[in-house]
């Protein structure tokens, strides 16, 4: 280990963050009512801009008045080539009364984007007298933001959490689809020529890439990495093969756009009863090699060492965790 130890990421469960317009204030009881861990009111996208400023009044009335719950609740500000963000972070602070959670920063494109924001948000906590510091998550999704993911991460005491935001970040990035994350069915390989006649296709996963990036920045510097939407909420099996691939990276959670999304999420991001199982029994066999001054030994025919037990912590934490909500 280097002399630098990570800290720890916020001990709170992420696996879904349920997303909904902040112009669709019908669905917000819903949204509060669902399982999922975190419920993300949004300005940006999903609001057209006649409807700004309507939307973020139902924001800051939804915030006071509904009942959220245990829930983390964030809400998605505007972008800061906007005229929208800073009304958004003055009247999400003054406005409310210290139940929201989060701000999430959209299109994050270097540190400087965090440090203005906090320095809003620390000016309206200030002047509203508000004891409660907001925390930040913010979204990965343009090629600035992947070039800068850990001096972002990095940027503010604030920050809680990152994602990839997939759409933004193919148009950014200039790729060819218009599809919200997922398999894309123009990147593959074809099993080698000499193959000619039983030739294969195997699609890879283009999101592979930001995903890691995203997951070494947050764990470097204590924060949540998530995964961002998944657009076609017809396909349960492309979002929980997409879901599966980002736990496997190291994700803590997704996203959901729609709800039929949010149990599939918390499925896939919830350690199974087996798997916690096994990394007990792979905790317990390491603690016995120890004793009889062993650093390595063997767990159902594989070899298990010292690194082993740090994984297996990962699981029975993380199921730990959730319990305990
Ligand atoms: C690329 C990005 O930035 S993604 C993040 C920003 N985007 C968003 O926030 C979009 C969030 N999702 C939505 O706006 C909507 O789910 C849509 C537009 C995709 C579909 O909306 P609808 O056509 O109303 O969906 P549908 O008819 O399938 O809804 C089924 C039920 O779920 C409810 N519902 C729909 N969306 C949501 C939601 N986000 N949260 C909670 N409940 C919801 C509906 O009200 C309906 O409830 P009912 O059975 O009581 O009538
Ligand atoms: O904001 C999310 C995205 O995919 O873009
Ligand atoms: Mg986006």
């Amino acid at each position: 280990m280097s002399f630098t130890i990570p800290p720890a990421p916020p001990a709170r469960p992420n696996r879904c963050q349920l997303f909904g317009p902040g112009s669709r204030p019908e669905l917000f009881e819903k949204m509060a009512k669902s399982d999922a861990d975190v419920i993300n009111l949004d300005l940006e996208d999903s609001v057209a801009p006649d409807d700004k400023d309507a939307a973020r009044k139902n924001v800051v009335d939804a915030i006071n008045d509904v009942d959220w719950g245990a829930k983390t609740l964030s809400v998605r500000i505007n972008g800061l080539d906007t005229p929208y963000w800073h009304k958004d972070v003055v009247e999400l602070i003054e406005g409310t009364k210290g139940r929201l959670d989060l701000i999430m920063i959209p299109k994050a494109g270097c540190a400087g984007d965090i440090y203005a924001v906090d320095a809003l948000a620390t000016a309206a906590e200030a002047a509203s007298g508000k004891d409660k510091r907001i925390g930040f998550e913010a979204i990965i999704e343009t090629a600035a933001g992947l070039a800068h993911v850990e001096e972002i991460a990095a940027a503010s005491p604030r920050m809680e959490a990152l994602s990839l935001g997939p759409a933004d970040y193919a148009a950014y990035m200039g790729m060819a689809t218009t599809h919200i994350g997922g398999t894309q069915s123009n990147y593959y390989m074809l099993s080698p020529k000499e193959h000619e006649g039983t030739r294969e296709t195997h699609y890879g996963d283009p999101w592979h890439y930001p995903i890691v990036a995203i997951v070494a920045a947050c764990r470097t510097h204590g924060l949540l990495p998530v995964d961002g939407p998944f657009g076609d909420f017809s396909d349960p099996d492309g979002f929980k093969a997409q879901a599966l691939r980002s736990a496997t990276l190291g994700c803590v959670g997704k996203w959901a756009i729609h709800p039929s999304q949010v149990a599939l999420a918390n499925e896939v991001f919830t350690p199974t009863d087996a798997a916690v199982e096994d990394a007990r029994a792979i905790i317990a066999a390491m603690e016995e090699a120890k004793a009889a001054g062993k650093g390595a030994a063997t767990y159902k025919g594989k070899l298990i060492d010292i690194a082993s037990i740090k994984q297996a912590e990962v699981i029975v934490k993380q199921a730990e965790m959730i319990a305990a909500r």
